[in-house]
């Protein structure tokens, strides 16, 4: 069993699986297996042992139906009573014979649905094989639909997606139309897409990769950062380091009526351990009195933060980021964009310019250029629309949300789900933008060496912020000052690994 990481599209597993295949190496055996393994053990949780259970297998017309059939064979010679239940005109042939061979059962789905609804609703188990990478993306239509829909009616019992909840978009994450939602995920060969993706991710619960020694080509889709992974991203000072060797952040944040997002910016940036903060705005006073570290007026520096708490009728703050807009990508200093600031953006800026919109600002800046989508589009093709943002800008985009979705340059993409929810709370997007700056001023001369990187720092941004939450409360509510407060401890906790 190993943790999800890294996910390849339905495109690159079918081309690993081809040379196994052509080997005769039983690719659907194994799968079934440990399907029925991972089932097993569901059951002995679920009501203390397997003989006797009762498991309702929903069976597609293709190989994931396979699946599930074999290992509902595997089950029923176990004493699992096993209903499958065909939802197409066909099903896997030689899975169906074995099931009927080791005593289970098959009845054709048809409408009214009520009465299978009912068998599979007072099931320990249903295996969830209507469709696996075959699927178009567009939920689970006719019959199939109309089943889910009354299971989840009339409650919806423990269930195991197999490969991938049945109906989601396999490698965008998109959930149009009936998806049933899943305890469990066995997922075969190499994770998918929507195993790591929102809003689809969701509706997989827990997953377990099973290994077939599937081999794919080419770089994974989407991957998620792990702690262990940060040691080898974080700007550790070398020993000979001094402030200016360490990175001086700039940050343009705030105003005289939004005080709080400049002093949490900066102390986020500070906290994260850059060399140096430079303040340009008209909350000096507050920042410095919060923290004395930092230094309020021009000078020197290697990344920027522009736009937490700027409002657009703020004259001086709108200059300043417009000025630097100008000048500053173009000498190769790297910037956060955030908030106030997303809609200065130029037409093209490069990949060590990061935006970090929600959904609802990643909208305007797309519709500024052109695009018709708004915060639902987005929200329901989350990596569609940042991709696409970072196509017509040139920069890094990181798009908040209860998973967070990074994509960069060489078609780098992220989703990282470390936060709690409590997170979603006034001023955790200035600390996120003041931790992501100075992990850009620490790095700027390697992200101009390799554009994807800051695509992974801002990944490792949207990591320790979330365990920072997790550390500042667990399991309640939580102020971004304390997650500021709460990101020394966190990267000492992730570099010690
Ligand atoms: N990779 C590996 O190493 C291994 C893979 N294995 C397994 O194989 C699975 C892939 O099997 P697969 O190719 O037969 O596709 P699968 O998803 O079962 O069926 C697709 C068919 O469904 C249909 N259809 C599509 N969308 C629909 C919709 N919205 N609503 C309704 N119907 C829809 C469409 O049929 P059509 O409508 O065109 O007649 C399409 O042809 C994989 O997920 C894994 O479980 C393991 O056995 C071994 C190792
Ligand atoms: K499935």
């Amino acid at each position: 069993m190993r943790v999800v990481l890294q996910t390849w599209t339905s495109a690159q597993v079918r081309a690993a699986e081809q040379p196994l295949l052509a080997a005769g190496v039983p690719l659907m055996e194994r799968a079934a297996f440990a399907l029925h393994v991972h089932t097993a053990a569901a059951l002995r949780e679920l009501r203390g042992g397997v003989a006797g259970a009762r498991v309702v297998v929903l069976v597609g017309p293709g190989n994931n139906g396979g699946d599930a059939l074999y290992a509902g064979a595997l089950l029923a010679r176990r004493g699992v009573a096993v209903h499958a239940v065909l939802t197409a005109t066909r099903a896997h042939e030689a899975g169906l014979a074995a099931l009927l061979r080791a005593g289970g059962r098959a009845v054709q789905l048809a409408e009214p649905v009520d009465e299978v609804a009912a068998l599979a609703a007072g099931a320990d188990v249903v295996l969830d094989g209507v469709l696996g990478i075959g699927a178009d993306g567009s939920g689970l239509r006719g019959v199939s639909g109309a089943l889910v829909d009354a299971i989840v009616a009339r409650g919806r019992p423990y269930v195991v997606a197999v490969d991938l909840p049945s109906g989601l978009g396999v490698d965008d994450g998109r959930r149009d139309g009936v998806v049933l939602d899943a305890d469990l995920t066995v997922t075969f060969g190499a994770a998918k897409p929507c195993l790591l993706l929102p809003p689809g991710a969701r509706a997989a619960g827990r997953v377990v990769l099973v290994d077939l020694g599937l081999d794919p080509a080419g770089a994974p889709e989407v991957v998620r950062l792990d702690p262990s992974d940060v040691a080898a991203l974080w700007p550790v000072p070398a020993p000979d380091a001094h402030k200016y060797t360490r990175g001086v952040l700039g940050v343009v944040a705030g105003s005289r009526a939004y005080q709080g997002a400049a002093v949490l910016t900066t102390g986020a940036a500070v906290r994260a351990g850059v060399g140096m903060v430079r303040y340009l705005g008209d909350a000096g006073d507050a920042v410095v009195a919060a923290h004395p570290e930092v230094v309020v007026g021009h000078g020197r520096v290697q990344a920027w933060v522009f736009g937490p708490g700027v409002s657009p009728d703020d004259a001086g703050q709108r200059r300043r980021i417009e000025y630097a807009f100008e000048h500053v990508l173009e000498r190769g200093e790297a910037a956060v964009v955030d908030a106030g600031a997303l809609e200065l953006l130029p037409p093209h800026v490069g990949p060590h310019a990061v935006l970090t919109p929600h959904a609802g600002e990643l909208a305007r800046v797309l519709t500024l250029r052109g695009e018709q989508v708004d915060r639902a589009g987005v929200e329901a093709e989350p990596l569609r629309w940042a991709r696409r943002a970072h196509e017509l800008t040139g920069a890094t985009v990181l798009l908040k949300g209860p998973v967070t979705v990074v994509a960069g340059a060489h078609g780098a993409v992220y989703a990282q789900a470390d936060a709690p929810a409590w997170l979603s709370t006034a001023g955790a997007g200035d600390v996120l933008a003041g931790l992501l700056g100075a992990l850009l001023a620490g790095r700027v001369d390697d992200v101009h060496d390799d554009p994807s990187l800051a695509a992974a720092l801002a990944a490792t941004a949207a990591l320790v912020h979330g365990r920072a939450a997790h550390r500042a409360n667990p399991d309640g509510p939580i102020s971004a000052r304390a997650v500021a407060d709460a990101l020394p401890g966190t990267i000492a906790e992730v570099l010690a690994g």
